[in-house]
């Protein structure tokens, strides 16, 4: 049977990628991506959007929701200090199985949990089943209408905490307007837009920046 371009993409990675260097491996698929075939990882540009709000939020405890090929686990582990650690949620299995051996090339096993299921069902047992407090930085990378629904839950589960930092994707494109809607109208939250590009595209995009509580983190301090 014909390869997926997914299966595609770690055979680039496994022959190109430098093993345990997560930068070989970001450089490798965003030239696969944007030379050979378009595949939806954050890509580099958006991709610098979200290492500088990794570096402000200096996690202990990270959320992805949509890990996809393992693309953006690998940003976002690759700045994680030691003995901090990245969960990362992705319910289609094949996605699953390809991320974890493109995190295993980039040698970043360690930090990065993959948990197969819908965020959904798997959000309301982070807390007990995989012993979180609560979440620094969360990525909402997964199916647009779900970003508001999952930022409800996540609060309800009493995962969020003051300054408590968000990062939402394709927030132009494809767009997500019931969470823009709902994170925006929230007066708890701080939002930031930061425009930028579709990946491997000249097509609009931008990432939005949520902060929970911002005020009463800074009066802690
Ligand atoms: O679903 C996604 N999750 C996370 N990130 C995504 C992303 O960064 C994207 F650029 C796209 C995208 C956008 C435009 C396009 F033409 C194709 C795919 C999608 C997406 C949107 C609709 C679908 F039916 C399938 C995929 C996603
Ligand atoms: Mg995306």
């Amino acid at each position: 049977m014909d390869q997926s371009k997914e299966q595609r993409i770690l055979n680039s990675v496994s022959y190109n990628a430098v093993k345990g260097d997560p930068e070989s491996v970001i450089n490798c698929i965003d030239k696969y991506c944007s030379q050979y075939e378009w595949a939806m990882n954050v890509g580099d540009e958006k991709g610098t959007i979200l290492d500088k709000v990794v570096e402000e939020a200096d996690p202990s405890v990270a959320l992805e929701l949509g890990t996809y090929c393992g693309y953006s686990a690998i940003r976002i582990a690759r700045l994680l200090k030691p003995n901090t650690r990245l969960l990362t949620i992705e319910f289609n299995p094949e996605f699953a199985s390809i991320a974890k051996e493109i995190i295993e090339i980039a040698g970043l096993s360690e930090k990065v949990t993959i948990l197969e299921g819908h965020s959904e069902d798997i959000i309301p047992q982070l807390k007990k089943k995989y012993e979180v407090e609560t979440l620094d930085f969360v990525f909402l990378d997964h199916w647009k209408e779900r970003y508001a629904p999952d930022t409800i839950l996540l609060e309800e589960c009493g995962l969020l905490r003051k300054g408590s930092i968000l990062l939402a994707d394709n927030i132009i494109y494809p767009g997500a307007p019931e969470f823009i809607k709902y994170i925006r109208s929230n007066k708890r939250f701080e939002c930031t837009s930061y425009p930028s590009h579709l990946e491997y595209m000249k097509v609009e995009d931008a990432m939005e920046k949520a902060v929970k509580d911002p005020g009463a983190a800074a009066m802690l301090f």
